[in-house]
C-alpha cells in the first residue's frame, strides 16, 4: 500500500516514537491526525509539521485514549477533516507499575478501543475502504521483563489482540490488516527515571539498566523502519515484528495444533 494521500491517526503522536511514525507518514505523503493528552506540545509539533510538509497536512486532537468518547469523537474528527481513515497507529503506552490499572488503561485497553472505533471506519463491511492498523508492543510483549510485570502483561495482550485481529479480518473479509511492532529499548523519554516507574519492582532496577546495557539502544528510526514495512507490505497480516538492535524478525510462535 502505497502512503501518499493516505489517512492517519497515530495515538501518544507528540513525542518518541508516535512523533517519529508521524513524521514518517508526512514524509510519505498521508496526511496525520496526532492524537494525545499533551495539548501544548501537540499544537506547537503541529504548527512545525504543517509549516515543513504543507498545510492541513498535520491536524492535532486533544485524545486520552483511556477514553472510549475522546477516542470516538477525535476519529470521528479526522474523518470529517480529511475524508476518512486508512491507517491508524495505536502506539501510546506507559511504563508504571504502581498505578498499573492506568498503565492496563492504557497500553491494553486504549489499544483495543482505538482498534474497534479504527474499524467503524475502515471495515470494508461496513462501508470503509480498508487499510492496516498498526500497534505498538515491545519485546517484553514476547517474554517476561521481571521488574514490570503488568507492563509486560499489557504488551503481551496486545500482541495476542493484534494476531486475533488479523486472523477475524482474514476470516471476515474486513479488509484491514492487522500487525504489531516489538521493539527493545527505543532512545526515548520513555526510558528515564525506571526506578520510579517500576514501584513494588524498584529493586530490580539495576537488572533493567544491566539488560538495556546488554542489548543496547535502538533509535526510533530503525522502529519507524519497521512501521512503513508492515504498513506497506501488503502480504503482512497478524505479524509481529521484533526489533532489536542487532536486527529484525518475525516472531514465531508455538502451535498445539
Ligand atoms: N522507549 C522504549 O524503550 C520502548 C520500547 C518498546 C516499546 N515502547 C512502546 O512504544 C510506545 C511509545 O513509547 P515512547 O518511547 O515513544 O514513549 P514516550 O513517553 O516518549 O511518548 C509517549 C507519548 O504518548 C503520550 N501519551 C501517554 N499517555 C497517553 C494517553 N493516555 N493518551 C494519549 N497519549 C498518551 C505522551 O504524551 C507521549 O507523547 C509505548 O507504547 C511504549 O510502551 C517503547
Ligand atoms: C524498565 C524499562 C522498561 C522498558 C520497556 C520497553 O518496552 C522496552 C523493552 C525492551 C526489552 C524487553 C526485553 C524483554 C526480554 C524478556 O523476554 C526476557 O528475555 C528478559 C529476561 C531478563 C532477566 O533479567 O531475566
Amino acid at each position: 500500500m502505497a502512503l501518499n494521500n493516505k489517512i492517519a491517526v497515530v495515538t501518544g503522536a507528540v513525542m518518541g516514537i508516535g512523533r517519529a511514525v508521524t513524521e514518517t507518514l508526512l514524509q510519505h505523503g498521508a496526511k496525520v491526525a496526532l492524537l494525545d493528552v499533551n495539548e501544548i506540545a501537540g499544537k506547537n509539533l503541529t504548527e512545525t509539521l504543517n509549516q515543513q510538509h504543507g498545510t492541513g497536512k498535520a491536524l492535532f486532537l486533544k485524545c486520552d485514549v483511556q477514553s472510549e468518547q475522546e477516542i470516538k469523537d477525535t476519529f470521528q474528527k479526522t474523518v470529517e477533516t480529511f475524508g476518512g481513515i486508512d491507517i491508524v497507529c495505536n502506539n501510546a503506552g506507559i511504563l508504571n507499575e504502581e498505578t498499573w490499572e492506568k498503565a492496563v488503561s492504557t497500553n491494553l485497553m486504549g489499544v483495543i478501543r482505538g482498534t474497534y472505533v479504527g474499524m467503524e471506519h475502515m471495515n470494508k463491511l461496513t462501508g470503509g475502504r480498508g487499510g492496516v492498523i498498526i500497534n505498538m508492543a515491545s519485546m517484553a510483549g514476547i517474554g517476561p521483563f521481571p521488574s514490570c510485570p503488568v507492563y509486560t502483561a499489557t504488551k503481551h495482550g496486545v500482541v495476542g489482540f493484534t494476531r486475533a485481529m488479523g486472523a477475524a479480518s482474514e476470516a471476515s473479509g474486513y479488509g484491514i490488516r492487522f500487525n504489531v511492532i516489538c521493539p527493545s529499548f527505543v532512545q526515548t523519554d520513555f526510558l528515564a527515571n525506571i526506578p520510579e516507574k517500576l514501584g513494588r519492582f524498584s529493586h530490580l532496577a539495576d537488572a533493567a539498566h544491566k539488560l538495556v546495557d546488554t542489548l543496547g539502544i535502538l533509535s526510533v528510526s530503525e522502529v519507524t523502519e519497521c512501521f512503513l514495512e508492515l504498513a506497506t507490505d501488503e502480504s503482512k497480516n497478524g505479524e509481529a515484528l521484533v526489533v532489536f538492535p542487532k536486527g529484525k524478525t518475525y516472531a514465531k510462535f508455538p502451535s498445539v495444533l
